[in-house]
């Protein structure tokens, strides 16, 4: 057999299939090539050493032998139909129909027939060797990425094959319909039944002001640019056309011709975002009858599965870098594309600037041109130029973000083709690659005010430049009960705060990019799973309930986590569009949440300034009708006075923590590096001896200082002094924190003050009264 393709049957059937046992399935007689075999996954790490990769596998196949030889009775819907009738969904994505699955006799296909060649008989024998040379390559890839996660010492959690879905599925929770739900506030959008129905389902009484106003014109067939507050409900603004659309769609015949094509394209800057989008529109789609097959195709998770879910996709949700990867290595998923009939730009600033913009071009050309690499390509696809260009005015166009910087705003909402210079790399030009269909796309813009949610309360902690791990830390501990997110500017801080707090015994979980997907994907489920309080009944609750998510702003955009209580801004965001973002991860959905930045001395003017250009013209608008126009924004961030006797009685414990973790950290660098030489040195033929590579001069140049203080601190701190710090910091945590003058006690389980008073103004410096009716003891 060759070793691209293997395929076997699984015994797993009956534990796969137990969802759904109601129908007996009816099995067809089908030839291996015609059943729907799926790539094995083959986890991350994971060594070729037993030909594993390039494995598929199929379920629910009965194998039959008699005299007439081996044949194979699969289930109707395993088996695949001629061209245009492509609607099952794939194994290992939904469960099987059962039955009589459990006794599907497991065998071995004696042959392999790769999907290219079957390709290759509907005419497109390029098509076939690229999908050929992309499998191969795919092998390549997963083992060199498999071999360079190896070398990564960084810890990363065990994975979880179900993980790349569902993260965010707070909506996946459903509820049947209840009749007596008043949808009445929708009725004026004019939606189908089935919609209403799944809308009653996720129990949403009304519309949120954007999707009232951006849901009719799209409906209306216009390109819409939706400016809406964060929180605010943007993805069902864009969510619901498109899925009424695929309704509708779906209910006329398909020519029998035609190759089956995606209905909308989702770009979205960020893969946690990409996922989160996925599944708020298959929470949509959950109770409808036929459901439009949602994919998101996003980097850190496997390639070919994502090129076969594209191919059979109705809405695709991608990041740009990881949608245009798959383009480029094989022409079988450009039908999928071509045809679409929404393009969706979410968080549009960010991701028509930032590093997306080369493939995020390359992709909208794509669509429409086609692809330009191939020259046997091109000449095919001038011939169908004109045809193209005409489908693509068929296209809408939707943009959405909270924010859109004004150079921007009015480019999008002036008109659509620019007078540009031929400067291949503005944003200009990025964004007549949109290819409005109309000149003026409907500028919609719900909270031209604020882009803050309303029920945001904003604070400021002044501190010096070197206390923000011991501010954060008191920040933390005085909102005990609270879901938190931490935002940094970097990943090396996200890497120290993350333990830093754990050794202060508090549940920090990481978030940045150098994270493998699916550790990013295990976080933030961990951050979403994390209980929350339960505030009616004033239940009482430990920090073993509460949750901090550690996060550069890979977290920042349009993430929906629920009952996120606080954001903190451990480093001051760069720019006002970040604060916004970074805030607008609390008070979402009419809930309340505070945001309260960390500002070293240096940084409070700009920081009250960047936060004034927010606000500016929210007070701008109050301030005309009461003539003021002084201090624009300042007043809507509440200083946050933090008694400074409590916050001096903590830093103990915080010096003791950042003490275990950098040791622990220049510990983990030390190996690391340590290995990198090992394995370089072997390389080489020659045998290792750090301290004759350190002599030896190996470490000179740039970062020796630094490399050489690691060094010492990692070799300073002994296992044994390691176990006497943590001691002594267990001691420590184990102590009620005196907080002076009124002799009660802050301690590190339970308990805190309410921030939300101080935020409001009250008490401000006065946090010691505030301890009084918390239910601390003497
Ligand atoms: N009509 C509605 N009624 C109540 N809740 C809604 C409604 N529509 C959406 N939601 C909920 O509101 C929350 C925020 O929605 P969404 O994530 O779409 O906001 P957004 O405007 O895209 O935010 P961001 O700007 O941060 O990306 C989600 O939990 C969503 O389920």
């Amino acid at each position: 057999m060759p070793m691209d393709k293997k395929r076997k049957l699984s015994k797993s059937a009956a534990v796969q299939t137990k969802r759904r046992k109601t129908q007996p399935v009816q099995k067809k007689q089908a030839s291996i090539d015609a059943l729907r075999w799926k790539a094995v996954e083959v986890p991350e790490g994971f060594d070729d050493y037993e030909g594993f990769f390039g494995l598929e596998e199929i379920e629910g196949v009965d194998v039959v032998k008699d005299e007439n030889g081996v044949r194979f009775l699969a289930p109707v819907k395993a088996v695949k139909e001629s061209a245009g009738e492509d609607e099952f969904q794939g194994f290992g994505d939904e469960p099987e129909e059962s039955g009589k699955n459990k006794k599907a006799e497991p065998g071995v296909a004696k042959e392999a027939v790769k999907p290219a060649v079957k390709d290759s008989k509907k005419g497109n024998k390029k098509e076939a060797k690229d999908l050929k040379k992309g499998s191969k390559k795919e092998s390549k890839k997963e083992h060199k990425k498999a071999q360079q996660k190896k070398a990564k010492s960084e810890a990363v959690e065990q994975e979880d094959p179900e993980l790349e879905t569902n993260v965010f599925a707070k909506l996946d929770d459903l509820s049947e319909p209840d009749e007596d739900f008043d949808l009445s506030e929708w009725v004026p959008l004019d939606l189908s039944p089935q919609l209403l129905s799944s809308i009653a389902r996720l129990k949403f009484s009304k519309p949120t002001p954007i999707q009232a106003a951006a849901i009719p014109e799209i409906m209306n067939g216009h390109d819409v640019i939706g400016k809406a507050s964060t929180g605010s409900g943007k993805t069902l603004a864009f969510g619901i056309p498109i899925v009424e659309a695929w309704l509708a769609q779906s209910t006329e015949e398909p020519s029998a011709d035609k190759k089956k094509s995606a209905i909308a394209l989702i770009l979205s800057p960020t893969r946690e975002l990409a996922h989160q989008i996925s599944d708020h529109i298959k929470a949509l789609c959950a109770g409808l009858a036929t459901s439009p097959y949602v994919c998101s195709i996003t980097g850190g998770l496997s390639e070919v599965k994502q090129q076969r879910q594209l191919e059979k996709a109705d809405i695709i949700i991608g990041t740009p870098g990881r949608l245009w990867d798959i383009i480029k290595s094989t022409n079988t998923v450009l039908h999928s594309l071509r045809d679409i009939r929404f393009l969706v730009v979410d968080e549009a600033d960010r991701l028509l600037q930032d590093g997306h913009f080369k493939e995020a071009e390359e992709i909208l050309n794509l669509l429409d041109k086609g692809p330009t690499t191939n020259e046997e390509d091109e000449e095919a696809e001038s011939e169908e130029d004109e045809e193209e260009a005409e489908e693509a005015r068929k296209r809408q166009t939707l943009v959405f973000s909270a924010t859109f910087n004004k150079k921007l705003q009015q480019k999008l909402a002036g008109k659509s083709k620019f007078n540009l210079m031929a400067d291949s790399e503005s944003l200009e030009y990025l964004l007549q690659k949109l290819n409005f269909r109309e000149e003026r796309p409907k500028f919609i813009d719900t909270n031209p005010v604020s882009q803050m949610a309303e029920n945001l309360k904003e604070g400021l902690i002044l501190c010096g430049e070197m206390e923000k791990d011991l501010y954060l830390y008191a920040t933390i501990l005085l909102q005990p009960c609270k879901r938190t997110l931490v935002f940094t500017n970097s990943i090396n801080t996200v890497q120290r705060l993350t333990p830093m707090l754990q050794e202060l015994g508090l549940p920090a979980i990481p978030l940045h990019s150098n994270m493998i997907q699916k550790a990013r994907l295990r976080s933030l489920e961990r951050f979403k799973a994390a209980e929350t309080p339960n505030k009616d009944n004033n239940k009482f609750v430990t920090f073993s309930t509460s949750a901090i998510l550690v996060a550069t702003d890979v977290a920042a955009r349009g993430l929906d986590i629920p009952n996120v209580d606080m954001v903190i801004h451990y480093h001051v965001p760069r720019s006002a569009d970040d604060y916004v973002h970074r805030s607008g991860r609390t008070a979402r959905a009419a809930n309340s949440g505070v945001s309260v930045l960390l500002c070293g001395p240096k940084e409070a003017v700009p920081t009250q300034r960047l936060v004034a250009k927010v606000h500016a013209a929210a007070e701008m608008k109050k301030s005309s009708a009461s003539k003021k126009t002084q201090n624009l924004g300042a007043g809507v961030v509440q200083s946050i006075d933090i008694d400074r006797r409590i916050v001096s009685r903590l830093r103990d414990r915080v010096s003791l923590a950042k003490k275990i973790t950098d040791a622990q950290l220049a510990k983990q660098k030390v190996t690391k590096e340590d290995n990198w030489m090992k394995e370089a040195a072997e390389e080489l033929g020659v045998e290792y001896d750090s301290d004759e590579m350190e002599k030896a001069g190996t470490w000179s140049g740039r970062g020796r200082g630094r490399k050489e203080k690691e060094k010492k601190i990692a070799t300073e701190v002994t296992k044994g002094e390691m176990a006497a710090l943590r001691a002594q910091l267990r001691e420590l945590l184990s102590k009620r924190v005196n907080v002076g003058v009124s002799e009660r006690y802050l301690t590190g389980g339970a308990g805190g003050v309410d921030l939300d008073a101080l935020l409001r103004g009250e008490n401000v410096g006065g946090f010691l009264g505030q301890v009084d009716g918390l239910g601390l003891d003497d």
